[in-house]
């Protein structure tokens, strides 16, 4: 069903999962890749993020803040990996397909989970319909990332030193796939394709997706807005009258109300909204229905966000506070209530990175903008696997530095 994710952290299981598990996690854990990871973010909010920005702010005219979301960590995500900045982040925002492309393809995996095996696999063939957009994105993907792969390898030949934190996701899983004995992992090309890819999935929109939920549940609750903004300017010291322009991972960790209100935003809108499993045999679940192999078993992650057995009575209600403990740190809830990074052996590795992003983003354009939605009352979430905001978010933005 996912042979785009070909032999990609996704699609794999028993010793290939965790020897991606494994390498992944050695590079994503090293200290050298938390300081990357904070030059390269502020690196694009100051060269990508704000000029578009200010751009909009200057011309007062109207922005798709989805969209620059999305470039913003399309940007990161293959700076990060591939050491190659896109710059979709342009002040022109340039058309890039396989920027685009990811969009139709999540779209089309919704659609082969609701839509009979046999259906879904005849428009394929015949090239149709959602089936023919997913081709297309599997191309545009293609052009994009080999060459990028290509520049790479060319990269590390010719470098005679490499600092640790440079190209080091390449270097890893080359050694990873020469290291490999136990089956056909194709050429070394299309399992690096294979890797990158899965890992810009899952990295790209699903931050941009609870980011962009997150300035429309501001925009409905003004007064969580200004919380935040009150604990940006006490815990990082920033005047009201002053650009917002760098804090790191440890700073970072001050901001426990915008923590919080991620958190919220992620439990209304997880960007994954479900997840689908099969039982490996015959079984019967706590609630006494009965599963076999054969059995898929959907977990709507959207609804368990919204039901008040788990939430309580206010689980309706737009609440950071709800995450923040007696002590003033964050509540934890178990993963089995609050799957939007999953639960179990297979827990999203990229949760404290994204927390990086999302925090990185928001609290410079809170700091230093206004947003106002244009035509609020038109936002519905869009039908795919991962939870964007239908259309976009359409917005002003004011400056207010
Ligand atoms: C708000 C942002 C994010 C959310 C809500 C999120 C959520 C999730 C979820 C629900 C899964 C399980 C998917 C499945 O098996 O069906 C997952 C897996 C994964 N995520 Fe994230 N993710 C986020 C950001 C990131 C980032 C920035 C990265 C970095 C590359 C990342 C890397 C991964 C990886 C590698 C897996 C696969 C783990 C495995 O199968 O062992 N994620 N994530």
């Amino acid at each position: 069903m996912f042979e785009i994710f070909g032999n990609g952290i996704f699609n794999v299981d028993h010793e290939l999962w965790e020897l991606h598990r494994k390498t992944t996690m050695s590079i994503m854990g090293h200290a050298k890749f938390q300081t990357l990871l904070e030059r390269t973010m502020w690196d694009i909010v100051e060269k990508g993020l704000r000029p578009i920005l200010d751009a909009f702010a200057e011309q007062g005219k109207t922005l798709d803040l989805q969209d620059v979301l999305q470039r913003f960590t399309f940007d990161s995500i293959t700076k990060l990996l591939l050491d190659h900045d896109p710059r979709s982040l342009s002040i022109d925002l340039p058309y890039l397909p396989y920027e685009k492309a990811s969009g139709d393809a999540f779209d089309a995996l919704l659609y082969r989970y609701i839509t009979p095996e046999c259906l879904w696999k005849l428009q394929k063939w015949l090239r149709i319909g959602k089936e023919k957009k997913l081709i297309q994105a599997w191309e545009a993907f293609d052009q994009f990332i080999y060459p990028c792969i290509s520049r790479t390898q060319e990269e590390l030949m010719h470098k005679s030193t490499i600092k640790d934190e440079e190209l080091a996701f390449l270097t890893a899983y080359i050694k990873m796939y020469n290291q490999w004995k136990d089956g056909d992992l194709g050429t070394l090309q299309t399992f690096l394709r294979d890797t990158f890819l899965n890992l810009m999935f899952a990295g790209r929109d699903t931050t941009s997706a609870a980011l962009t939920w997150f300035f429309w549940l501001l925009a409905e609750n003004p007064a969580v807005e200004t919380k935040i903004r009150e604990e940006i300017r006490q815990q990082l010291h920033v005047k009201e009258d002053e650009n917002l322009k760098f804090f790191n991972k440890e700073e970072s960790r001050k901001l426990i109300y915008l923590h919080g209100a991620l958190l919220e935003t992620l439990r209304f809108f997880p960007s994954v909204s479900l997840e689908n499993k099969y039982p490996l045999g015959h079984d019967i679940l706590p609630t006494g229905h009965r599963v076999s192999p054969k059995t898929r078993i959907i977990l709507p992650f959207y609804t368990m966000g919204r039901m008040e057995t788990l939430w309580g009575k206010d689980c309706l209600e737009f609440k950071p506070e709800r995450w923040i403990s007696e002590r003033g740190g964050i509540k934890h809830e178990p993963s089995f209530k609050f799957p939007a990074f999953n639960a179990g052996p297979r827990t999203c590795l990229g949760k404290e990175m994204a927390f990086i992003q999302m925090k990185i983003a928001a609290a410079t354009i809170i700091h230093n903008y206004n947003i106002q939605l244009v035509e609020p009352e038109n936002i519905s979430p869009a039908t795919s696997i991962i939870m964007q905001v239908k259309n976009g978010l359409m917005v002003k933005v004011l400056k207010r530095v």
